[in-house]
This record gives structure tokens, sequence and C-alpha cells, in this order.
């Protein structure tokens, strides 16, 4: 069983702040790492993949820093997003070569297993710039594999693909989960997540928005955010004739103006709003979800 503890990271780029305090638990089996681009998930696999050291904060495997530490290197493989393979090579060539980068006492045969796993035994003599996208993501995947770590990191290993090497991607993904290794693979997709993944984390502005399985993610997208302030052109009236429905748990009037207010039943409360503004005479002038890191994540998933 192998996990990576991400405890409270943040990593910047001289004043792009990437990846912005955020604590994670990545165990056995899929996980999908969800956000639009730019959103930071590149910068927190190369932090779990030990490429790159935390500006603060802690990225450990099974208890050990990932930063600068060759022992756990050997626990990891890494299927990066950029295709720049060695297209003169040979798949066997590359996959071995990385075999023999990583010390392995037989290269030849631990290629061979690697091949064989993704399925690449019969194309493994062809050069790689005769693959396909998807052939040039397997390769990939087979030098990831080939010193058979317990976790493998993949980078958009889906972008670019049609949907037959999609397929097949999911299913290598899910064997992989399923034997007990830890996988970790990220998407700005949704539905390319929830059909592989286990477990979905979403990132959001280099914020760790939203966390839980398929359903729960799907449940944010419905629920929708529940806390709101209202201006309208009579908040004490508006105030008292929402406390008055089910759909309201509590509303307080501000100082400055306006109604803060926490709804228990989004679906109802979006129709009672209108329907008692209208009933009392009332304009409502602004309605705002106040809950940042829902609506961040909910205004995502509405988005793609
Ligand atoms: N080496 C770098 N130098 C400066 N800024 C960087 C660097 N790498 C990433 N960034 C910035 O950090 C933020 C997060 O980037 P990151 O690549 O981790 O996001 P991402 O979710 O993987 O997006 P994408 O899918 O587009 O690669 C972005 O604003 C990006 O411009």
């Amino acid at each position: 069983m192998t996990t990576i503890q991400i405890d409270h990271v943040s990593r910047w780029y001289r004043n792009v702040v990437a990846v912005n305090d955020i604590t994670m638990t990545i165990g056995p089996g899929v996980t999908g790492l969800l956000g639009p681009n730019g959103a930071g998930k590149s910068t927190l696999i190369a932090l779990m993949s030990g490429f790159l050291a935390p500006s603060t904060g802690t990225v450990t495997l099974d208890g050990d820093p990932l930063w600068r530490n060759e022992q756990v290197y050997r626990e990891i493989g890494l299927v990066p997003e950029r295709e720049a393979l060695f297209d003169y090579l040979t798949g066997r060539q590359f996959v071995v070569a990385n075999a023999e980068l990583h010390g392995l006492p037989d290269p030849g045969a631990a290629a061979q297993r690697a091949l064989a796993l993704i399925e690449m035994t019969d194309a493994q003599d062809r050069t790689i710039s005769t693959y396909s996208k998807g052939m040039k993501q397997r390769i990939k995947m087979a030098s990831a594999l080939v010193h058979d770590p317990s976790v493998l990191l993949l980078d958009e290993p889906f972008n670019g693909m049609d949907p037959r090497q999609r397929i097949h991607l999911m299913e290598l993904l899910r064997t992989m989960g399923a034997e007990g290794r830890t996988v970790l693979f990220s998407s700005h997709i949704l539905e390319e997540v929830e059909q592989v993944a286990r477990q979905i984390e979403v990132v959001v502005a280099g914020r760790h928005a939203a966390s839980g399985d398929f359903g729960a993610i799907r449940r944010l997208m419905t629920d929708r955010p529940n806390r709101f302030v209202l201006r309208t052109s009579d908040d004490r009236t508006m105030a008292s004739a929402l406390l008055a429905d089910a759909s309201v748990r509590g509303a307080r009037l501000r100082s400055e103006g306006g109604i803060e207010l926490e709804a228990s039943d989004f679906g109802r409360f979006s129709e009672v709003l209108p329907r008692l503004a209208r009933e009392h005479g009332i304009r409502l002038h602004e309605v705002t979800p106040t809950d940042e890191s829902l609506e961040s994540v909910f205004a995502y998933l509405v988005s793609t």
C-alpha cells in the first residue's frame, strides 16, 4: 500500500502562485486530478514525482519526503504530458534505455515485461516516429512502468487520443488500480475522470476545491452553493419572508446593508426567492453566492 501525502503545500514561480496551500492524500486505486488549464495540475504532479520542491509544506510517500530522495523515486513511474520522445529510437530501445537508467539487473527482460503489459510487443521494433499518438502514449507508459513502480502518475494522458485509444488506456488504468497500485492522472474533462477514477480531486486556480467520489462531485453540481448575500429594495421584509420558508436555514441583516442568507435546499430556494419577491413587491438587486470554493468548482464543472 503506497500513499502520497501532500501537506499544506504551496509552490510559486516568482510571483505566480501555481499551488496554494493544498492538502490531499492519494492512496491506492485510481485518482483523477481534475481542473481547468492552468489550475496547477502539472505542478502538483511534478511535486508528487519529486521533480519539483514545494515552496512551503511537504510531499511524502509513505512518510518519506519525495524531494531529492532517490530511494522513493524507485517507487514512482511518471508519464509526462510532453511528447519529447526520442523519435529515432525503436519503442523497445526507448524502454530498455529507461530500464538501464534505473539500473535494473536485466533491462531487456524488464522492457519485455513492460511492453507486454501495455500491449506494445508487436510494435516494439518500429521507430517511435512511426507511432500514432496513442502508441506514443503507451510507449511512455511502458517506460514509466519498466521498474514496476507502486505509483503511476500521468499528466493529461488522454489528450489527443481517439475514442478507441481512450477506452484502451482507461482499461489499463483500471487494471493498474485494481492491482493495488496508486494511480493518479490529470484531466480537464469531468466525464473522462469519472469513467475511470475511484476518487476525484478538483483543483481550481491553485486551490483544492473539492474531493470525493464521482457521486460527491456530481452532487456539488446539483446541490449548488448555499450561502448568499442578497440586496433588495426592502431587505427587512424580504428577510422575514424568507425566514418563514423551509428552504432557508438562516437570514441576517448586515450592518452595511443587504441580507446574509443560508439556504438548506438550493432547488427550492431558487424557486421561492423570486416568488416571494413578486408577492411582496420587492426588487432583487443582487444575489451573490459567498461559498467561494464551491462556487468556483461549480462554475468550472458546468463550463466544461
Ligand atoms: N515554470 C514556470 N514558470 C512560471 N510559471 C509557471 C511555470 N509552470 C507553471 N506556471 C504557472 O503556474 C500555474 C499552474 O500551471 P500548471 O502547468 O501546473 O497548471 P495545469 O493545471 O497543469 O495546466 P495545463 O493543463 O495548462 O498544463 C499557471 O498559471 C502557469 O502559468
